[in-house]
This record gives C-alpha cells, sequence and structure tokens, in this order.
C-alpha cells in the first residue's frame, strides 16, 4: 500500500503563548520571580523574559503531501528554527515516503550534527517529526498512540504544574508541581522563604496530595541537598531540574544525597537518545522528563522511553500537550503526565498551547479517556486565525 509521497515542507513563527508557552502576558505565575541560572542577576531575577525566555516564539511545521493531505506540529524554535527547516532539514522530506520516518530522523540529525545534536536544532528535528507522524495518521486514518503500540490504560491521569497547587486538587489532578521563586544569590532568607511556601502550601493540600519543586537548571549540588534535605520534613515528592542539564556529575551527587524516597527528577532541556543515556548511566535521576518537541521527536523518544524502562525508570514527558500525551498512553513506564497550567492565575484548566491547536484536548478531573485522542494523527489542526508568519522559503 503506497501513501501519496511528501510534496512540500513549510516553516512558519508564531508568537503569543502555544508552544512557546514562556510568552505570554504580564502577571501571569509563569514569570513572576521563577529561580533560574539568570537570578545571580539581580536585574534579570523578577521576570525571565527580562533576559529572553519567550525570544523564540513557536515554530510551525507543515507536511504536504501530493494528495493535499497536511501534517502540522508546533514546538519552540521560532525564526531560527524556521531557517533551519526551510533551508537544510526539508531536503531530506520532499520527494520521499512518509513512511521513512527512521530514515529521514537518522539523514536530519547526522546532516546537522556539526552545528546541532542538542538545543534549537533538534527542536526543528522535533518539530519535523512530529509533523510527519501527525501526517502519517491523517494518510492512515490513525491516531499517532495506536501507530505507537496502542492504549496500556484507559486513562491518563495527570498532575499540574503552575502556582495553586491546592486549585489543582481540588480540580482532581494527581499533584501539584510549583516553580521554586529563590535561588542561591538570594542566601538563606531566600532558601526560608522557599520552604515557608512548600510548607504553606502543604498546610492547603493535606500530608497526601504530591507537591513538588521545579528548580529550572538554578541551583548547585550544596543548595539543592539543603533545600531537598529541609523540603522533606514538607513532603516534597521530588526535586525538578535542580542543575545545569550539562551537570551529569552533579545531577548523580545529588541523588545519592537526596533524602530516602524524595526523587530526583530532569531531563526537559536534554535531548536524543545519547543525552538520555548518559543520564541513565550515570544514576542521574529516578524519572526522566524528555520534551518530545524538544528532545528528538517521537522517533526518538521511542528510543528513549526503551532506554529508562529497560533500567527500571519512569519516563513522564515535559508538558507538551498532544504531543506526548499520545506517546504516554501507551506506555507502562509512563503512569501519568504532566500538564501545565496556562491560565495567568493557574486557577481554570485551558488548552496548553492555547490558542494554536483546534480541538485540543484537556484534562476533566485531572483525566483524560484514551478515547479523547482518537482522532488521526494527534488529532488537532492548527488555528489559520492566528498570525502565521514563513520569514524563509526554499
Ligand atoms: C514551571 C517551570 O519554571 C517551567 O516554566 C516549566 O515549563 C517546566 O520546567 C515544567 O516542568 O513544566
Ligand atoms: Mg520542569
Amino acid at each position: 500500500m503506497n501513501l501519496p509521497k511528501i510534496a512540500h515542507v513549510r516553516a512558519f513563527v508564531v508568537r503569543g503563548g502555544g508552544a512557546d508557552y514562556h510568552d505570554q502576558g504580564e502577571g501571569h505565575w509563569i514569570d513572576d520571580h521563577i529561580a533560574t541560572p539568570m537570578s545571580r542577576y539581580p536585574e534579570y531575577r523578577q521576570s525571565r523574559q527580562s533576559f529572553g525566555i519567550n525570544v523564540l516564539g513557536t515554530l510551525v511545521v507543515e507536511i504536504e503531501a501530493t494528495d493535499g493531505t497536511i501534517g502540522f506540529a508546533v514546538t519552540t524554535g521560532g525564526e531560527p528554527a524556521c531557517y533551519i527547516v526551510e533551508k537544510h532539514l526539508a531536503r531530506f522530506l520532499e520527494g520521499r515516503s512518509p513512511t521513512e520516518y527512521e530514515k529521514i530522523w537518522d539523514q536530519m540529525y547526522f546532516s546537522t550534527q556539526y552545528y546541532g545534536r542538542k538545543g534549537l536544532v533538534v527542536n526543528a528535528l522535533s518539530g519535523v517529526d512530529l509533523a510527519l507522524w501527525d501526517l502519517l495518521g491523517k494518510l492512515r486514518g490513525e491516531p499517532v498512540y495506536h501507530m505507537l503500540g496502542g492504549a496500556v490504560r484507559d486513562e491518563l491521569q495527570f498532575y499540574a504544574t503552575g502556582a495553586r497547587p491546592d486549585l489543582a486538587q481540588q480540580m482532581g489532578f494527581i499533584g501539584g508541581k510549583m516553580p521554586l521563586h529563590h535561588g542561591p544569590a538570594e542566601g538563606e532568607e531566600g532558601l526560608h522563604r522557599n520552604i515557608a511556601e512548600l510548607a504553606e502550601m502543604r498546610s492547603r493540600v493535606g500530608p497526601d496530595f504530591w507537591l513538588m519543586l521545579d528548580c529550572w537548571m538554578a541551583l548547585d549540588v550544596n543548595y539543592a541537598t539543603r533545600l531537598a534535605q529541609r523540603a522533606h520534613e514538607h513532603g516534597l515528592k521530588w526535586i525538578e531540574e535542580a542543575l545545569s542539564p550539562d551537570d551529569y556529575w552533579g545531577y548523580a551527587e545529588l541523588k545519592r544525597n537526596a533524602p530516602t524516597g524524595m526523587l530526583v527528577t530532569t531531563g526537559e532541556h536534554e535531548a536524543t537518545r545519547w543525552g538520555f543515556r548518559m543520564l541513565l548511566e550515570m544514576d542521574c535521576c529516578d524519572i526522566i522528563q524528555p520534551d518530545v518537541g524538544w528532545c528528538g521527536g517521537v522517533t526518538e523518544l521511542i528510543k528513549i522511553s526503551a532506554l529508562a524502562d529497560a533500567r527500571g525508570k519512569l519516563v513522564v514527558p515535559h508538558g507538551s500537550s498532544v504531543y506526548s500525551y499520545h506517546f504516554v498512553i501507551t506506555r507502562h513506564n509512563s503512569p501519568f503526565a504532566e500538564f501545565l497550567m496556562m491560565a495567568p492565575k493557574a486557577d481554570e484548566v485551558v488548552p496548553m498551547f492555547h490558542p494554536q491547536l483546534l480541538g485540543e484536548p484537556i484534562p476533566e478531573n485531572g483525566r483524560m479517556r484514551a478515547s479523547a485522542l482518537d482522532r488521526p494523527g494527534f488529532g488537532v489542526e492548527l488555528n489559520r486565525d492566528i498570525a502565521l508568519h514563513r520569514p524563509y522559503t526554499h
């Protein structure tokens, strides 16, 4: 059975939320004095947008088959990612069958290895791979999760990331992950404030609701160890991305130091099977958290997940809307998923990549039935009422 060939690959930039979910307006919880590696500079401490967390914008990749069927995907990458897609990656797709996603991935990766391997280039590659899987599903009339082996459970369950785990608990989520607000540059006072915030939230949610801290690469091993030890009495379930993604040695030390029963997690800014092999073989963490729009796409996440499964490690992808839901529902070692609360006060459930995806499913009572994913491809359409800008052609 021959599917139509790939005719055109197009790349667009979109601004304002969506896949570049840090690109939000004033007063949003996601840009409120959150600790980062830049917090050592007071001028960049209050707002992550002040140092450019939203500088890229969203990359939209469209792949059109010869019969006019269009697959698409969104990820973080903006204009520079458009350049990479149009001027470099498109040549490995046009004229080819969408079923050749392994060979296409291999050619995209190794042709850009001399300047890529992680970050923006692999974001762009991931966007192409996700669009390819979307096209394949639309041509075959199958949801991506069917092509990945089918659901291993009837529903997804979610923890919520945001400023209000107490509200997330009332909404039915299984846990709440809060951003860490103070880093080492704010000294003992900052550490006390971090612990006080956690203690206060614990008093609101009771003893059993999962509470986690997301440290967004902001800490050093000593600070992270002291934070973990102080947070243990408040039942912190995991400490996330405490260190630089490059500090494999530091993560291994933090994991050795962490209080018994507390989980160490990381991986959202890691990429490819090789990067995650390093995290796994150096015993850096208990849960890896690849972002399927940043780590190499679905084709690569299959490989990453198998590496983790062989070592008995969980894979809980970083929040990436439908792109992670279709994967998580098919893997035994992905028992739950992340949902990023994109409402400015984290007080209501809105689609994660709003306004970019039409038909984007949202959790109800913190859960989502597998049947909510039963539409071809990733089951969403691009909102063409938003301003799509194509900065380059080929
Ligand atoms: C809440 C964190 O600071 C990030 O903004 C978040 O997107 C990411 O780290 C996550 O795990 O969701
Ligand atoms: Mg995180």
